[in-house]
């Protein structure tokens, strides 16, 4: 059957072909939002301003049973919860006349999956526009995978048999997600990036939850995080090419893209510090959640409305990027971690056993805002840097990625952009002009005349120096005024880290004596 079959839809519901300029024009004409003084279209989502982790299903079939790896990230949904919903779907769209967007996910001639994003708001298509790489072109209504978004459609919570009235459910074998209940953007872009997570590793491809950008030697970069790490700050730099901001697939060719855009966060964000994706915001451009005036003016510092407020754009807006969305194999590795303790060295050299090590314990804090009831940065360890997204086992994507760096010979750093220097509440976070100067640091080879102290705690090899930055920033316990506070906050986040370690039993001797002492 085909997907529009099976969702009961007629070509003549569907408007498809809009450029985003008219689907712009659409969401102010339909009351979906406004356009603030620099043209960027602002819109609310009410109740819901970041994902719903446990709003988040895949439906279990005869084939996903046996190759999701179902438990407390990855939600299992029964064939009849699924009918249901579907049914629900079905009826809420008979009468109604939906937005078609057709895109691609990834920029891989090879590996890239044609995607169709039904959406009932104007704003809802022209976000999937500009996230995603734009296939107007293409003829017909087929897709590989279909997203239905229906914000305004919201379920029963318990007795539709799940938790709320939103839903954010794939189901593999319909080739199909539904998403219904809620208005945040960040659900239909991550629920591809899902789906790209699942299918991308039969296909011998490592998907990673990381930007990606290029030197002007054209040497590739890859920067994993998870949510508020700094990717997307990171990545956007006028002396480097920006290829993507938040996912990507390492593939026998090299790396690309998943997407054709971009989704910044603009908290407190600063023309001068933040100026690539300061300036992206523009016609074009749909801000979520952000404070305007009537006059419209935006007010990046009020989080009155969230803490995770947002803005898309695509990587045309970004003048220092590579079109082709794609690069070579990485030299360079960082993994992004935002450390609350204040105990993480701020950059530090991973060996080959140490980078698999703190790829699989993927130790960070979520910071507030992206999921639903994070109010304080929490320690979490999410498995390479992006559990939420990733439907396999960890060891799956974890193999894949040993195999890679040892063929390319990649350097993998671990930079903390968190927290320095005492408790959460009592330090700062890293000053983002001295993160810059590690990660230039790192990326310009300047580590290879430099020497390395070993910090005894967390088994990782730190530079004494960085150029631009204070030599005494660079060793945690110097920041602290009491060295014995600071030996027993970092034991307890070494026990932190061996007891989630705990988890991975089959993993090799070597990689799990790369983790703190
Ligand atoms: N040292 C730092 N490194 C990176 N980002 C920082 C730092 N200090 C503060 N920030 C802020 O943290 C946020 C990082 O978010 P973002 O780059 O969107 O993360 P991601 O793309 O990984 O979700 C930005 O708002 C940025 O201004
Ligand atoms: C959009 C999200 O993540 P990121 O901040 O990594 O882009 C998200 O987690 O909802
Ligand atoms: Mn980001």
């Amino acid at each position: 059957m085909s997907t529009m079959d099976l969702l009961g839809l007629r070509r003549e519901q569907l408007k498809e072909g809009y450029s985003v300029c008219r689907l712009i024009n659409e969401a102010v004409a339909r009351g979906e939002g406004r356009l603030t003084r620099e043209g960027a279209l602002l819109i609310e989502t009410g109740q819901y301003t970041g994902r719903s982790p446990k709003d988040r299903f895949i439906v279990r079939d005869e084939v996903t049973k046996e190759t999701v790896a179902y438990g407390k990230t990855n939600l299992p949904m029964d064939e009849e919860v699924y009918q249901n919903l579907l049914q629900k779907t079905k009826e809420y769209m008979r009468d109604k006349e939906l937005y078609l967007v057709k895109a691609l996910a990834g920029s891989s001639e090879k590996h890239a999956l044609k995607i169709n994003v039904l959406c009932e708001d104007a704003a809802q298509a022209a976000f999937s526009s500009q996230i995603f790489i734009k296939d107007n072109e293409r003829e017909g209504v087929d897709a590989d995978f279909t997203v239905v978004a229906l914000p305004n459609l919201k379920a029963e919570g318990e007795k539709d048999g799940i938790h709320s009235e939103a839903f954010i459910i794939i189901s593999f074998r319909d080739r199909l997600v539904l998403i219904g209940g809620t208005k945040y953007s960040g659900e239909i872009k991550k629920s591809v990036f899902s789906v790209m997570n699942y299918l991308l590793p039969e296909e011998g491809v490592l998907p990673m939850h990381c930007s990606a950008n290029m030197g002007k030697d054209g040497k590739t970069a890859l920067f994993f995080g998870l949510s508020g790490t700094g990717k997307t700050t990171l990545s956007a730099d006028p002396k480097r090419l920006l290829i993507g901001d938040d996912e990507h697939g390492w593939s026998e060719e090299g790396v690309f893209n998943f997407e054709g855009g971009c989704y910044a966060k603009c908290i407190n964000l600063d023309a001068e510090k933040e100026k690539e994706i300061y300036e992206a915001i523009r016609f074009g451009t749909v801000l979520e959640n952000v404070v305007v005036n009537d006059k419209g003016e935006a007010d990046y510092c009020d989080n009155i409305l969230t803490e995770n407020t947002r803005c898309t754009y695509p990587l045309d807006y970004i003048e220092h990027r590579v079109d082709e969305k794609k690069g070579g194999h990485p030299s360079t590795i960082l993994f992004l971690t935002a450390d609350a303790f204040g105990v993480i060295p701020p950059v530090s050299k991973l060996t080959r056993e140490g980078a698999m090590y703190h790829f699989m314990s993927g130790y960070t804090s979520k910071l507030a805002g992206t999921e639903r009831g994070i109010v304080h940065p929490e320690t979490t360890f999410s498995a390479l840097f992006g559990e939420p997204f990733m439907p396999r086992e960890i060891e799956t994507y974890a193999q894949l990625l040993g195999e890679m760096i040892d063929a390319h010979d990649t350097e993998v750093y671990l930079i903390n952009t968190g927290w320095s220097g005492g408790v959460y509440g009592v330090g700062q976070r890293t000053p983002l002009k001295y993160t810059r100067l590690m990660v230039d640091a790192a990326l310009n080879g300047d580590f290879r005349d430099v020497e390395f102290v070993h910090d005894e705690i967390f088994n990782l090899d730190i530079p004494v120096k960085v150029p631009g930055v204070p030599d005494e920033i660079l060793i945690p316990k110097n920041l602290w005024k009491d060295s014995a506070e600071y030996e027993k906050v970092a034991m307890e986040l070494s026990g932190k880290f061996k007891e989630n370690f705990h988890r991975f039993r089959e993993v090799s001797l070597n990689i799990t004596e790369a983790g703190p002492y």
